[in-house]
């Protein structure tokens, strides 16, 4: 099959886009693998495909899947570039969109300095939401919030890791470093990933605080690896920190691939996050039946 895509990245996240809205792919999570392959195909950390309003009131719908071509809840930095795809292409004339995940609504919208910000919604602290199995621990008291001790088995011996748990409609385990340079991403990244604590896996954070509003920050996206920026990833990083009462209410998050702008104002109120959203390519490529 013959498909039109778009590569897109937003702060070295990248994307290949797949404009469904007049005909659905059907590709198969073989095909999403083989399309985001950097060696066999386009080469991406996800697959986003765009396709018509499911329902009133709603602009387009949204779906997402890893580069291991399994289908996820949220991509932050994919809103931003949806949303800067759906306009360039002419799909919609409005600068804010309505959009539909599997997680719920989102509405990015384009600002005039070309940068994008997305209303992600409330993050989700209730721990089967994310989800978590806590059962047999107790969570460790961490300033004005909590952390739970994962137990890792490595090869060079069993660490304990405190993390912070939330969703923001993907799953995320945020922890504290001292240096995101030095911090042990590619070793404890995939551990934390698959940890049997998450039923559905994990996005792997790790969150070096500068100051009460500068961090920065490394992920492992769960069915990705490590990325140069995790946008959902930023989000539950910044919001795990406010509430350990380390930072304050907007932080700015230095990422491998560039800044994003975090602000939540606590409690049930949405996370904003802000952002660059850039077309890389246009391309056509032959995708094969059964790669
Ligand atoms: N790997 C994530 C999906 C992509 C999230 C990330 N690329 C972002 O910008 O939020 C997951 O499995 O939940």
């Amino acid at each position: 099959m013959r498909i039109r895509f778009t590569k897109m990245q937003g702060a070295g996240n990248d994307f290949v886009v797949l404009d469904e809205t007049r005909q659905r792919l059907d590709l198969s999570p073989a095909q999403y693998r083989w399309l985001a392959d950097r060696h066999f195909g386009v080469g991406a950390d996800q697959v986003l495909s765009v396709r018509p309003s499911p329902a009133a009131g709603v602009d387009f719908e949204y779906v997402i899947h890893n580069a291991d071509g399994g289908e996820v809840e949220q991509c932050g930095n994919g809103a931003r570039c949806f949303a800067r795809y759906v306009r360039d292409s002419g799909l919609t004339s409005r600068d804010t969109v309505r959009v539909k995940t599997l997680s719920g609504v989102i509405e990015p919208c384009l600002n005039a300095d070309g940068r994008v910000t997305v209303d992600m919604g409330p993050p989700v602290f209730d721990l089967p939401s994310v989800p978590f199995d806590a059962a047999g621990l107790s969570p460790h008291a961490d300033g004005g919030w909590q952390k739970w001790h994962l137990a890792l088995a490595t090869s060079a011996g069993s660490p304990i890791v405190p993390v912070a748990v939330l969703s923001m409609g993907n799953p995320h385990a945020v922890q504290e470093v001292e240096d995101v340079d030095t911090a042990p991403v590619l070793t404890q990244g995939p551990l934390i990933e698959t940890h049997s604590r998450f039923p559905k896996r994990v996005n792997a954070g790790f969150l070096q605080m500068v100051g009460r509003s500068h961090v920065r920050l490394r992920v492992w996206e769960r069915g990705a690896g490590e990325t140069l920026a995790c946008g959902t990833g930023a989000c539950a990083a910044v919001v795990a920190g406010i509430r350990l009462g380390r930072l304050d209410s907007r932080v700015d998050v230095q990422t491998r691939g560039g800044l994003l702008t975090i602000e939540w104002a606590g409690g049930d109120a949405p996370v904003f996050m802000t952002g660059p959203a850039v077309t890389v390519f246009e391309g056509e490529i032959e995708i094969p039946e059964q790669p």
